[in-house]
Order: C-alpha cells, then sequence, then structure tokens
C-alpha cells in the first residue's frame, strides 16, 4: 500500500501500441467490482492545466530539456490535485503512464540526462503527504513489453501518430531499453508482461499479477477473460 494511506498507486507503461488502454478500463471494472473507488488519470495529463501541456509535448517541436520540464511540470499539477488526494481517500489511482515514460521517452529515445531527469523527479514526487520521507512512486508498475516492429505495425492502421508515434522503430527500441533499464533497477516495483500475445493472455497474465498481490481475485473470477 501507498505510504501514508490505505489507497493504491498504479501506473502502466510501454511503447506506444503495447496495448496498454483496454486492460486499464478492464482493471478499473474489476477493482470497482470489488467495491473500491477508481480514479483512471493520464499522464501528461489528468488535470485541466496539464492537459494543456499534454496538447504542446505531443504537438509542438521543442528540445529535450523543455520537453521535461513540460512533462514532470504536467506531473507535479497531477500529483497534487488529483494523485494525493485520491490516495488520501483511499481509491485505486490507475494512471496511465509515469515517470517511468520519462526516463524511456525524454532518457532514452531522445537521449537526454538521466542525472538531470532524478533530480526532477525528486523535486516533483516529494510531495507534501510523505512529510519529507522518500518521494511518490507506484506501488506498482504494469510494463507492458513487446518488441517495437509489433508494436509499430499494431499502430499503421489505428489511429493518426502524434509526434511521438510519428518516430522511427529505432527510436522505440531505445525507449524499450529506458524501460528495461528502469525495471532493472526497481524490480520490486515492476510487474514484467508479455505484451506480445493475444489480447485474453495479456488479460491472464495482468490479472496474475494482481492476485498474487492479493489485491484482486484470481484471474477466472477477477475481470473478463476477453475484450
Ligand atoms: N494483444 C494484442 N494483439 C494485437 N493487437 C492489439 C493487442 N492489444 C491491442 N492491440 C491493438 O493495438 C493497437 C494499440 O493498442 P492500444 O491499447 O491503443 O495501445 P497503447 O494504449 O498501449 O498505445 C490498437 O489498434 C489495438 O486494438
Ligand atoms: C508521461 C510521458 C509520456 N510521454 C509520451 C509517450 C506517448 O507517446 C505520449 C502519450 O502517451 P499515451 O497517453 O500512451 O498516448 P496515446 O493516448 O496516444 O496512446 O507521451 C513522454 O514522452 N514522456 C512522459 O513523461
Amino acid at each position: 500500500m501507498t505510504v501514508g494511506s490505505t489507497g493504491l498507486f498504479i501506473s502502466f507503461e510501454g511503447i506506444d501500441g503495447a496495448g496498454k488502454s483496454t486492460h486499464i478500463a478492464n482493471l478499473a471494472d474489476a477493482f470497482r467490482g470489488q467495491g473500491r473507488n477508481v480514479t483512471l488519470t493520464r499522464e501528461p495529463g489528468g488535470t485541466p492545466l496539464a492537459e494543456k501541456l499534454r496538447a504542446m509535448v505531443l504537438g509542438d517541436a521543442m528540445d529535450p530539456l523543455t520537453e521535461s520540464l513540460l512533462v514532470f511540470a504536467a506531473r507535479r499539477d497531477h500529483l497534487m490535485t488529483v494523485i494525493e488526494p485520491a490516495l488520501a481517500r483511499g481509491d485505486v489511482v490507475l494512471c496511465d503512464r509515469f515517470t517511468d515514460a520519462t526516463f524511456a521517452y525524454q532518457g532514452g529515445g531522445r537521449g537526454f540526462d538521466l542525472q538531470t531527469l532524478g533530480t526532477l523527479e525528486r523535486w516533483v514526487q516529494a510531495t507534501p503527504a510523505l512529510q519529507g520521507k522518500g518521494i511518490r512512486q507506484p506501488d506498482l508498475t504494469v510494463w507492458f513489453d513487446l518488441p517495437a516492429e509489433t508494436a509499430a505495425a499494431r499502430l499503421a492502421d489505428a489511429r493518426a501518430p502524434d509526434r511521438f508515434e510519428a518516430q522511427p522503430v529505432a527510436f522505440f527500441q531505445a525507449v524499450a531499453a529506458g524501460y528495461a533499464a528502469r525495471a532493472e533497477a526497481e524490480p520490486w516495483r515492476f510487474a514484467r508482461i508479455n505484451a506480445d500475445q493475444p489480447r485474453e493472455r495479456v488479460w491472464a497474465a495482468i490479472a496474475g499479477a494482481f492476485a498474487q498481490r492479493g489485491w484482486l481475485p484470481a484471474p477466472a473470477e477477477s475481470g473478463p477473460s476477453s475484450s
């Protein structure tokens, strides 16, 4: 459980096209089915201010430091006005991307300095609720792992690409390496899911990870077998 509350903070990560979206919605249903209040949110975004910053980050050309500052500015607003209050209420917070995405995209993909990102992470995630004890991090990060080529093929017909989705496969290979490095550094926080398999198998793996932690009933009982 999250420090100082009975809430649960879960982030979802992976390269574009990994297949996060439907599974996040299914998990929200599964938790609600257990009588939990769910706060469903995303980054960059999740507040009116952060959504404006998201539109800039996804739409406008900028240098990697500007990009990093904007995603961390959005994150601070999101933490202070949505995530921390939700955790204090005891909600399950399901967040589509968080700081691992910054290390993966700005760090791995853009090649921006990881130490600077680490400094920003410590500033932004030291929220008043933690009273000087560490920084806010997810209780669990569900990492959808799959080859960059597979994700690109899925996205090809799916939607008009934004500034990141328009990047070549090599960019996403670097992003994937960024995620792998974060997972290796903090393995206790990550559930690696093989996302290169049919949706129902992906769901079973996710539901299994939650059941293993005692957060949801065993897979067959906790949600749809396919969607
Ligand atoms: N397990 C899967 N196998 C094949 N295609 C999938 C799978 N999961 C998702 N997709 C498809 O891949 C595309 C990207 O999925 P999406 O959930 O939007 O990914 P993300 O939110 O991680 O970028 C969509 O067209 C979706 O229907
Ligand atoms: C949170 C975050 C996202 N991003 C990127 C990753 C994605 O390409 C994009 C938005 O993520 P996402 O919401 O997954 O995109 P979509 O709704 O199109 O599936 O922002 C960063 O570059 N840095 C960050 O810190």
